[in-house]
């Protein structure tokens, strides 16, 4: 599986260049307007600055439209780098494995993906832009100046550098306080999902109130760390202002006494005369405008990279499901058996293996259950049955056919996986139970819904509507709506149930037990349990207690 390129982020883009371009024709335009007021100084009328307020008007007109496409260009490119960055992490999450220790929480993923990422468009398509106009402009109009005056093109020097100086020191801290502002803001969201997903357990325990409690301190301390970063954003365009006001100020006393002919030193040709100073004073603001942009963008930037950092990390590789992404083909065929052989597997960062050298044969058909102390790797067995990691050594083969990355997408197309808390969405029992295949028509839902004995639960045409996570749904009411989605898919070979009956009472296990050995009827079924009564009911009881080294 090839993955797709991390976007270059800091490239020259066409944008940024025109909008540098457009900045500098100020340079001819200042020019122009020097010219023409000195021209009227000297006596010369409307006729004389005709053609030169011609030449500034289609400057001007020209810098807006070098603007406009810049800017439009900047947006356009920031959006398709955004889309790829997004695309990347997506592909990462998408492939992930769910054995893979390092996988990110559903709310911090969520949160970096939708919230978060939104921050890089501002950073690439304004912070970019005017990183490349600080480079290009304040250069190119101090020359400018410095052809007319090298005491103002010092006077700019002198003030230009304290800028960078004290916006790298606010940066610096722009960016920690940024990143801690989108951890909390992650955290937040993850310890919001996770308390929604275990709200009939809050409220079981009566921890309704000590819930609250720590949602209102998190959402405290969002808001602490949001004020801090508006701080330090306000604190850098103040730091930009002042010293740019100052650079400008002693320029035009600097220029003011030369025209009033009290000062004759610093320009080339002995006093600058009015077109000379206008052109230099009119230099001054545009040569610390760059800089005041990028003050006004600075917090893009500490945002922006904090996000590219946050979509790096979720785009980080860790362990892929094999085939994640692949169609499958048209799965049908003979009931598959499992043969493992010599099979080797440890967890990442793991001390041990769970598995070396594990051999195990499972007849087509055969309803078989894993047995052995809690950690002895039943779970770790099963998720590698149904290729949801790959495997270290040995081989698994389905129905004869080695799970490997090519074959695991069609091999999985026929497995059905029932865990302990499957999940399910906002929606009806039939969307729930179709789960966006198109092959399951409705028929199907409803012979599903037969199987796992929900005709009461699920509503006329399998129309009752679910909260998420199953709302309105009792724990056994979801495991059997769990095989009721089993059942529905098509041409089902192999049932894997992962302690199925963990946690339900006794009534409520045998109806699950019964759902599970209809569904099973003329299917391999490989469950993990500790539930004797599980255990008697299938044909074969397999304990790995022995199989971990
Ligand atoms: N995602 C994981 N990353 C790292 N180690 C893991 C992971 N999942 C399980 N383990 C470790 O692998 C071993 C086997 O765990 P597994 O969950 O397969 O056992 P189990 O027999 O199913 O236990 P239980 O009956 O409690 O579910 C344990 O030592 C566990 O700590």
């Amino acid at each position: 599986m090839t993955h797709p390129r991390a976007p270059k982020i800091g490239r020259l883009s066409a944008g940024s260049l025109l909008s540098a371009l457009a900045a500098l024709i100020w340079l001819p335009q200042a020019a122009l307007l020097a010219l023409s007021v000195q021209a009227l100084a000297d006596g010369g009328g409307f006729g004389a600055v005709v053609v030169l307020a011609g030449f500034v008007l289609g400057l001007g007109v020209l810098r807006a439209g070098a603007e406009a496409a810049g800017a439009r260009l900047s947006y356009l490119r920031a959006r398709q780098l955004l889309g790829e960055a997004r695309g990347e992490a997506l592909h990462c999450l998408a492939t992930g494995s769910p054995l893979d220790p390092r996988r990110h929480p559903a709310g911090l993923a969520a949160s970096v993906l939708a919230e978060q990422a939104e921050t890089l468009l501002p950073y690439l398509s304004r912070f970019e832009p005017v990183r490349l106009r600080v480079a290009l402009v304040p250069p190119l109009i101090l020359a400018a100046v410095f052809s007319q005056s090298w005491v103002a093109a010092l006077i700019l020097l002198a003030a230009a550098p304290l800028i960078p100086v004290f916006m790298a020191l606010v940066g610096w801290r722009a960016k920690a306080a940024s990143e801690a502002q989108m951890v909390e803001m992650g955290g937040m969201n993850a310890f919001l999902l996770d308390r929604l997903r275990g709200l009939a357990t809050i409220r079981g325990l009566g921890a309704i109130e000590a819930t609250a409690e720590r949602l209102a301190a998190s959402a405290r301390g969002l808001r602490q760390r949001t004020m801090a970063v508006l701080r330090i954003a306000f604190l850098s365009s103040a730091v930009l202002e002042l010293f740019s006001a100052l650079g400008v100020a002693m320029v035009a006393v600097y220029v003011g006494f030369h025209l009033l002919g009290q000062l004759g030193f610093g320009a080339w040709g002995g006093r600058l005369d009015l077109a000379q100073g206008l052109f230099v004073l009119m230099l001054a603001p545009a040569f610390f405008e760059p800089l005041r942009d990028l003050s006004a963008v600075w917090h893009d930037r500490a945002a922006g990279v904090a996000a590219a950092d946050s979509l790096a990390r979720l785009a980080a590789p860790g362990l892929e499901v094999p085939g994640a992404l692949d169609r499958a083909g048209a799965a049908s065929g003979p009931v598959p058996g499992v043969e493992i052989e010599h099979l080797h597997f440890s967890h990442e960062g793991a001390a041990k293996p769970v598995f070396t050298d594990f051999s195990l044969n499972i007849r087509p058909g055969e309803h078989v259950a894993l047995t052995a102390p809690s950690g002895a790797g039943k779970s770790t067995l099963l998720s590698l049955i149904a290729g949801l990691a790959p495997v270290g050594a040995g081989c698994i083969a389905i129905g004869g056919t080695a799970l490997t990355g090519a074959s695991a997408a069609s091999l999985r197309a026929r497995i059905a996986w029932i865990g302990q808390r499957p999940h399910f969405f906002a929606g009806t029992v039939r969307g729930n139970i179709a789960l966006g295949r198109p092959e399951i028509g409705l028929m199907d839902v409803l012979d599903a819904v037969a199987l796992a004995r929900l005709q009461g639960v699920a509503g006329p045409g399998a129309a009752r509507d679910l909260g998420e996570g199953g709302g309105g749904l009792s724990g056994g009411e979801q495991l059997r709506l769990a095989i009721a989605r089993a059942a529905a898919t098509p041409d089902l070979g192999l049932v894997i149930a992962d302690e199925p009956t963990a946690h339900l009472d006794r009534a409520t296990a045998a109806e699950v037990t019964a759902g599970l050995l209809a569904l099973a009827e003329g299917r391999t079924l490989i469950l993990a349990t500790h539930d004797p009564v599980l255990i008697a009911a299938m044909d074969r009881q397999i304990d790995l207690t022995g199989a971990r080294s």
